[in-house]
């Protein structure tokens, strides 16, 4: 980690989901963290904890009822005009287990990696703007002879690849990956968390690694967030929760998870 300056703080969000009259869920409930710049922040919990909402919810994607959620101090729960949210969207971007969810099939990887720039690098000339999208390429490992392929040409991993190189196009200074490879191979798992955390060096990235999968947040997080039914139940450093987990919730995920490719 490059230095202990805070770029993200949650303080006491609270968010519900009001399913009917007399069903509400509570999604997150009083949740308290911050993630320092270059840290890569793991949040943990089974199916249904809360995890992706509060992924959501900093990427702004979903309100809460309460708390506050700041970037560089700037509060990301408030009412924003158009200009604001542009500039709000190119700080914090988020990948999902599903990249087709993110690409166009109907776009070539070219297409897909220059629409960020278009957004939002009006300054740069065509020629630059194809050039940042080949060097972007070789960053996530992939081979820019096949910009103009499209997205059902390439493997799951290399999808993903594709997903986290359009969403650091623009440079952001959050990456929320929301169990970005739970569907992937346990091989192209590893490659993809090892990009990850190579791009975070070159690129002074933030995370936030989401995952129900307490072994393979260890590996990758320098601090872990265990989150039960909306609660963080608790916080620390990785090895210090992996090692040492506190609560009788973390010790059931650690027991449920079979340890045996990132310990
Ligand atoms: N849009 C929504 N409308 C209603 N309820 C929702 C909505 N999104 C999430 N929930 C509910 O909020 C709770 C938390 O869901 P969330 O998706 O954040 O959990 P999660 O830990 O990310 O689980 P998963 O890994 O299965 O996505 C769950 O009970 C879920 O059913």
């Amino acid at each position: 980690m490059s230095n202990d300056i805070i770029l993200l703080t949650v303080e006491d969000v609270s968010l519900s989901f009001v399913q009917s009259k007399e069903s509400v869920v509570k999604a997150l409930n009083h949740v308290s963290f911050m993630v320092k710049r270059g840290e890569i922040f793991g949040l943990v919990g089974e199916s249904g904890s809360g995890k992706s909402t509060m992924g959501r919810a900093i990427a702004r994607l979903v309100r809460p009822q309460s708390g506050s959620i700041r970037l560089e101090g700037k509060e990301l729960t408030r009412k924003m005009s158009t200009k604001e949210r542009k500039i709000s969207a190119k700080d914090v971007q988020m990948i999902f287990q599903d990249p087709m969810s993110a690409l166009n099939p109907k776009w070539t990887v070219m297409q897909m990696l220059l629409e960020p720039l278009n957004i939002h690098q009006n300054s740069l000339s065509s020629a630059e703007k194809q050039s940042a999208v080949f060097a972007m390429m070789e960053e996530v490992g992939l081979n820019p002879a096949y910009a103009n392929r499209y997205v059902h040409e390439f493997s799951g991993g290399q999808r993903q690849r594709i997903s986290i190189a359009r969403a650091l196009m623009n440079r952001p200074k959050l990456l929320i990956c929301d169990e970005s490879i739970a569907a992937l191979d346990l091989s192209i798992q590893a490659q993809i968390v090892n990009l990850l955390k190579k791009l975070r060096k070159e690129f002074d990235l933030s995370m936030i690694f989401i995952s129900h999968d307490l072994a393979m947040v260890n590996y990758i997080s320098d601090r872990i967030g265990v989150i039960y039914k909306g609660d963080l139940v608790e916080m620390g450093d990785a090895d210090q929760v992996y090692h040492h987990p506190q609560h009788a919730y973390t010790k059931s995920l650690l027991n449920a998870i079979p340890k045996v490719a990132f310990t």
